[in-house]
């Protein structure tokens, strides 16, 4: 039961922040986007949720204020469950229906009912603890006062500031602090720096250093990502990184980062022609998305990039055979007494050329909607689960009964054999683990663990390029008079609604070699996504055209790009 202070309490704030008129908002694949100067009712309101949330699960919660890749003057709100992971999909239509209540007294009503529903004591006895973080749009500040005072309104809830963060460093720090780990912005480089040092430690004695990659250029895409690695830089030893984009002049995600250089598959700005050929790397707005290019020529900006799908690769290439080290017993025979469980977790956006690899090599290759909430779910059901989107956003996580196995087994190891190539495969996995963010997709320690692992193996950037060639394909976007008119399944691969469409789709497939293609409505714009792929680039842009044109026909256009 709610308390009569408790009701007034937030009756009282919640007048404060009035939903804009016309506006419904949806909490989506990556929690609720829209322009920032609108969202103050949201943000209030996912401070409502994140309260209620940390009382339901006695832990503490994130609420992270960023859009990330989006333009400068958009913003966005999402809430960190206590495992640092997205909040739990249960959830989803409640946040939809709070940041949709049309005033302070439905507002009250719904927390009312939900929290009756769900057992949750709202009388102010409990307790609750939301950390916040921003990036650094303009709009995060004013946007940070409403989140505080949605908190505020439910009684025994605390809001604690951690400042300007990336969305991972949030996202750690809650899965730290729950884990009762040190969960500052300082542990988090300490964490990340002493492991990097650990793997470069272990770099074999007859692997030489690639001299023609002495530094990895990292563009900041104008925001905290940037400023951040700075941070990092000054606790690391052993890597030359030179950050560029940082966010001291040029304009947050403006030819600039990782959604620009993945979906334009050219140089960001501050890219050219002196950087020819060598390892450069980009980020996203709030540094949650990583991938690699090099550019290819003096004369444009044209780049071999590096995308989620093989940094995925690299990992999965190197986790696979330390552990294949681990199962070998001295004498070159399978021992084989550590089961681990290897899953790869892709989306319907991995090249297909980086699928028929991984399976190729002989792992086990799963499929998930898009959204890294689906992908994270999924690679928990491995040992070890890697996962990435095709965008750079991933991550590998391990399961604490495989970490205490490697823990056992890497003790052991350190009477009976220290400094054997298997104790050093132990090592190295374990400090992956460490170094790499298990909450959720970070492109830093995704940098740290790309860089640990080529100098491991010794490889430039372009033999990790040459892993495989990548198929062409086309993404456009299409806007439509209703996106949720499309209705999908099968990982998104196949539409069901509107009915026929499909058939349509699969027969103008046909005619490409190697042709694969698939719509779907995108959960953060208001649009339909293409995504089309085939033997040749030409062949993909037809083919990525022919079907926008259909779902034009189907759905009507209003434009497209
Ligand atoms: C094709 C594509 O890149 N889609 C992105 C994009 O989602 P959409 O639902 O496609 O708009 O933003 C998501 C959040 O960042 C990310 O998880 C996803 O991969
Ligand atoms: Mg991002």
């Amino acid at each position: 039961m709610a308390s009569e202070k408790q009701r007034s309490l937030l009756l009282e704030s919640a007048s404060r922040f009035p939903i804009p008129p016309g506006v419904r908002f949806s909490y989506g694949t990556a929690g609720f986007r829209s322009d920032g100067l609108i969202l103050g009712s949201t943000v209030f309101r996912a401070g409502v949720l994140a309260a209620l949330r940390s009382i339901k699960t006695g832990q503490a919660i994130g609420l992270m204020i960023t859009a990330s890749h989006n333009p400068i003057f958009d913003n966005g709100v999402k809430i960190a469950d206590p495992d640092g992971g997205m909040m739990t999909q249960k959830w989803e239509p409640f946040a939809d229906a709070l940041a949709n209540a049309p005033d302070s007294q439905h507002l009250l009503d719904l927390v009312v009912q939900f929290a009756e529903r769900e057992n949750i004591p709202l009388s102010g006895t409990q307790s609750a603890e939301i950390l916040l973080g921003r990036d650094t749009r303009p709009t995060g500040e004013p946007l940070l006062e409403a989140a505080k005072q949605g908190i505020n309104s439910i009684i025994g809830a605390v809001a604690v500031d951690m400042g300007i963060l990336t969305t991972p460093q949030l996202h750690w720090m809650v899965r730290s602090r729950n884990k009762g780990s040190k969960a500052s912005e300082f542990d988090y480089y300490a964490q990340l720096s002493k492991s990097f040092r650990c793997l470069i430690d272990l770099i074999p004695e007859n692997i030489v250093k690639n001299e023609g990659d002495p530094k990895v250029l990292v563009d900041g895409a104008n925001g905290v990502g940037g400023e951040k690695l700075e941070e990092l830089k000054k606790m690391l030893k052993g890597l030359d990184i030179e950050v560029r984009n940082s966010g001291k002049k040029g304009v947050l995600n403006d030819g600039v980062g990782a959604d620009y250089v993945q979906k334009e598959k050219v140089a960001p700005l501050g890219f050219g022609s002196d950087d020819v050929g060598l390892r450069c790397a980009s980020l996203d707005g709030d540094a949650d998305r990583l991938v690699y290019f090099r550019v290819l020529s003096a004369s444009n900006n044209i780049i071999d990039l590096i995308d989620g799908d093989k940094i995925l690769s690299l990992f999965a290439v190197f986790i696979k055979e330390q552990l294949g080290i681990l199962c070998r017993k001295e004498n070159g025979d399978v021992l084989n007494s550590l089961p681990a469980r290897l899953g790869i977790v892709q989306t319907a956006y991995a090249n297909g050329a980086s699928t028929d690899y991984l399976k190729q090599i002989g792992l086990e290759v799963v499929f998930t909607p898009t959204g890294v909430k689906y992908l994270h779910k999924k690679a928990a059901e491995y040992d070890i689960g890697i996962y990435f989107e095709a965008n750079g956003h991933g991550t590998i996580i391990f399961s604490e009964e495989f970490l205490s196995l490697l823990d056992a087994r890497c003790n052991e190891l350190s009477v009976s054999s220290a400094g054997s190539e298997h104790h050093k495969a132990a090592l190295r996995l374990l400090a992956i683990s460490q170094l790499i963010n298990q909450a959720v997709g970070d492109a830093l320690s995704g940098l740290l663990l790309v860089e640990a692992v080529l100098s491991n193996m010794g490889w430039s950037t372009e033999r990790w390029s040459q892993l495989y060639v990548d198929l062409p394909s086309r993404q456009l976007k299409v806007k439509v008079a209703d996106r949720n008119a499309v209705v999908t399944a099968n990982a998104e691969t196949q539409v069901v609604k509107p009915p026929g469409l499909q058939k349509l789709i699969d027969a103008e497939t046909a005619k490409y070699p190697r042709g694969r293609c698939f719509i779907r409505p995108s959960g953060t714009e208001d649009i339909i996504r293409v995504y089309a792929e085939a033997s040749t680039q030409e062949a993909a842009d037809h083919l990525a055209h022919s079907v926008m044109q259909l779902v034009d026909q189907f759905l009507g256009s209003t434009d497209s790009q």
